[in-house]
């Protein structure tokens, strides 16, 4: 009997291992195919007129859009088969594929069809008989496993028994870039993947549970599912650091999606790259929504009305500008509504009228001679004297400048900010031309919003812009020459002028992609905003997310109990009432896939010994409980260097983290380097080095073979006392922890 299950099974491993190989043929088949459908274009592209060259553009960005999907569904390209009771055999896999005449070989896993490969149960089958997951080794098959979901199936010897997919994939490597789980997904997480697409939907869950695997599926899902409408308004994807983007971008390109934008907090306002902001105290002052009015009063404050009356000097003239002048052009500059830097237009036009109009008195009742007025508003727009007073009463502002200035200088800060205290303004103060910092950025935007466009440097772009132009047809004009051999050789008929030429170049240069252009423009609309780790939100930030998505389409996952910063929410009602009442969904995601049983345990310990209330994950895996060193202060560099030895050993190849405080971080790596040369990598990028040293902030949203934690008061300590660091270091590995400690231990860790 034993033989015979295991002919069945080389039978059906054979059949499997045919069908994937087939599949592999059509892929490649394609692939060649857009890549001579894109080779023709490209030959072709030069020649024809303005439209013919528009729709060739058109043609060719669509064929290397194809291309690079095609080419990067390569690994497990396939993982499923759904048996229906009607005996219909469907094929899961990254994308869908046909034969040339249609007929369907393989079904995009988040197609309609293919739904119940996730979903489908004993109890509810949803049709289906059978699900086989396929196991793949490049393009080969390693390995079946079947779910019986027909209880009259069970006896069949031919239903084959193995590791399961979902372990299977578990217990890989880390390899410092996350992966794609799209051949395991579990039917909770499916049903988050596949919810509707309006409205804010919170997926709340403990370390591991997959959060972000499932915003990122769930993104890929609404790509495919809403394709019109996503893809030009695009996908927003914000995380807490760049480095986390980096751990994650790799998945939605193997799920066949590019062109998501994806941003971090510190990236979110285009130009500008925020550093850390390290006060607490001070990232708290700034966190708040009452910085929005302190914004708009600082606006409001560079449009001044001067105490006394200013005389000014036109050529041999002067005119005098009133206190009375300037405020009735304020009043109606701020009455039109616009943004400051629109509306100065306003200003200047009334106070340039009367101007005018006075200096055209003066001179009539001086000389007698009636002047021609638009003679006389050209001399008093040209005045020295005039265009400072202008300046001085209704400045253009970029919101670089206005933030920058309100930090800097005392008095406008004191004014735009009557509220806060002494100590609060001090803490707020910093030198001119500081870095913004991330607490900063949410400012940036609220100024951006309240100052518009800054004209001055519009037409500063303008006149670059046909600067760049000029010299652009100049190259051309040399160009042609040469063009003309390659137009005939694509049978046009060589009639192409040099401008032409260059509006063709610069067409093809600047084809930006929808997320190019969003990602360079501040007021691009989203269609669809994901947040990660969005517990870590203030309300400033969240205000700029929700100007990004006016639709208020989002995805937020993020578990509150992880809150590392000082402007962390304390629930998800608190973070969102401010912006979408309670019109949120919220869901719950309740198995650990990453952190074994006994090492979640000892930190919900410590996490509710520190005052946190959570319900623990149930884990999927068990594994060995932390082990804590407790040595003297000055062994501790020691320590940390024979664990991470022994560790290396012991995940044989896997990746090994060092959580250190954050002050220790470069001493710490440099240490490790000294002694592992070649193998250590610090901070941001460096995660698939096979030693990472980082702080527990870096940490964030990452995963380890094992982690070497140092310190972990240190830790507890870093947020004032909260425990959100700590727990998010312990809940890094996905194999072991090693605590390493010279100060005294928190409670629920000195049981170890
Ligand atoms: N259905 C699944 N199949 C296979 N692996 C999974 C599945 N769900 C989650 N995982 C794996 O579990 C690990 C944790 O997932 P993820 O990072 O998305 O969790 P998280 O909830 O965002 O964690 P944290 O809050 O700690 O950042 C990842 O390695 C992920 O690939």
């Amino acid at each position: 009997m034993a033989e015979t299950v295991a002919t069945m099974a080389a039978e059906q491993l054979a059949v499997e291992r045919a069908y994937v190989a087939m599949l592999y043929d059509r892929l490649d088949e394609l692939r060649a195919e857009k890549t001579a459908e894109l080779a023709a274009v490209r030959r072709s592209e030069s020649a024809g007129n303005h439209q013919n060259r528009a729709e060739r553009d058109a043609f060719a960005s669509h064929y290397e859009d194809r291309l690079a999907q095609l080419e990067a569904v390569d690994h497990r390209l396939v993982f499923g088969r759904l048996d229906t009771h009607e005996g219909d055999r469907r094929y899961v896999g990254r994308i869908g594929l046909a034969t040339q005449d249609h007929q369907r070989l393989m079904v995009d896993w988040r197609a309609r069809e293919a739904a119940a490969f996730y979903q489908a149960t004993a109890q509810n089958h949803m049709g289906i008989r059978r699900r086989r997951h396929l196991i793949l080794e490049g393009r080969d098959v390693a390995a079946l496993e079947d779910d019986v979901l027909d209880p009259e199936m069970l006896d069949d010897e031919g239903v084959l028994h193995g590791e399961g997919a979902l372990l299977a994939a578990l217990n890989q490597k880390r390899t410092g870039r996350m992966s794609d789980i799209v051949a395991t997904i579990q039917a909770e997480q499916d049903r988050i993947i596949r919810a509707p697409l309006p409205g804010v939907r919170v997926v709340q869950g403990g370390p591991g549970t997959g959060k972000t695997a499932v915003a990122l599926h769930r993104a890929a899902y609404l790509l495919y599912e809403h394709r019109e409408r996503l893809r030009k308004a695009g996908v927003l994807i914000v995380g807490p650091s760049s480095s986390f983007l980096w751990y994650i971008e790799r998945v939605l390109p193997a799920l066949g999606e590019t062109g998501v934008v994806m941003s971090s907090l510190a990236e979110l306002f285009p130009g500008v790259v925020a550093v850390p902001e390290r006060d607490p105290q001070t990232a708290q002052l700034k966190s708040g929504l009452d910085m929005a009015d302190v914004v708009a009063r600082a606006v409001r404050d560079r449009q001044k009305v001067p105490a006394q009356a200013q005389v000014l000097r036109v050529d041999t003239h002067r005119v005098t500008l009133t206190p009375r002048i300037v405020k009735r052009a304020r009043d109606r500059a701020r009455a039109t509504g616009k943004p400051h830097n629109e509306a100065r237009n306003t200003f200047v036009k009334i106070v340039l009228r009367e101007l005018t109009e006075q200096l055209g008195e003066h001179l009539n009742t001086t000389s007698g001679n009636v002047m021609d007025r638009s003679y006389l508003a050209e001399d008093i727009r040209q005045a020295r004297d005039v265009r400072i007073a202008l300046n001085l009463a209704w400045m253009p502002l970029s919101p670089q400048t206005l933030v920058d200035q309100l930090f800097s200088k005392r008095h406008y800060l004191e004014s735009a900010a009557p509220h806060l205290d002494a100590a609060q303004i001090e803490a707020l103060l910093r030198p001119a031309g500081s870095p913004f910092t991330v607490a900063d950025v949410p400012l940036l935007d609220e100024a951006a919003e309240l100052l518009g466009d800054l004209e001055q440097a519009g037409v500063r772009r303008r006149a670059e812009s046909e600067r760049e132009q000029r010299k652009a047809t100049d190259n051309a004009e040399r160009a042609l020459q040469n063009m003309h051999q390659s137009l005939e050789d694509v049978g046009a008929d060589g009639i192409v002028t040099a401008s032409q030429l260059t509006d063709f170049n610069a067409a093809t240069q600047h084809r930006m992609t929808a997320a190019e252009a969003a990602t360079a423009d501040r007021t691009w609309a989203y269609g669809h905003v994901v947040v990660d780790e969005a517990q870590e939100l203030s309300p400033m930030q969240w205000r700029v997310l929700m100007r990004r998505c006016p639709m208020k389409s989002f995805t937020v996952v993020g578990d509150i109990a992880q809150a590392g910063s000082a402007t962390a929410a304390h629930s998800w009602r608190d973070a969102l009432e401010p912006f979408v009442g309670e019109r949120f969904a919220l869901d719950e995601l309740t198995v650990n896939y990453r952190t074994p049983a006994a090492i979640a345990e000892a930190a919900v310990d410590v996490a509710r010994a520190a005052g946190l209330d959570i319900s623990a994950p149930r884990a999927v895996r068990e594994g060995e409980p932390p082990v804590v060193s407790r040595v003297g202060p000055a062994e501790v560099v020691g320590s940390v260097l024979d664990q991470v030895r022994s560790e290396l050993e012991l995940v044989n190849g896997g990746l090994v983290a060092v959580i250190v405080p954050e002050d220790r971080v470069p001493e710490i790596g440099a240490a490790l380097a000294e002694e592992m040369p070649g193998l250590v990598g610090a901070g941001v990028r460096r995660l698939d080095r096979q030693v990472v040293v980082l702080s527990a902030w870096d940490a964030k949203g990452l995963e380890f073979d094992s982690v070497v934690l140092l310190e972990p008061q240190a830790l507890l300590d870093e947020v004032g006392g909260g425990v959100g660091n700590l727990y998010v270091a312990m809940t890094r590995p996905t194999q072991r922890l090693r605590i390493v400690a010279a100060a005294g231990l928190p409670d629920g860790l000195d049981r170890f």
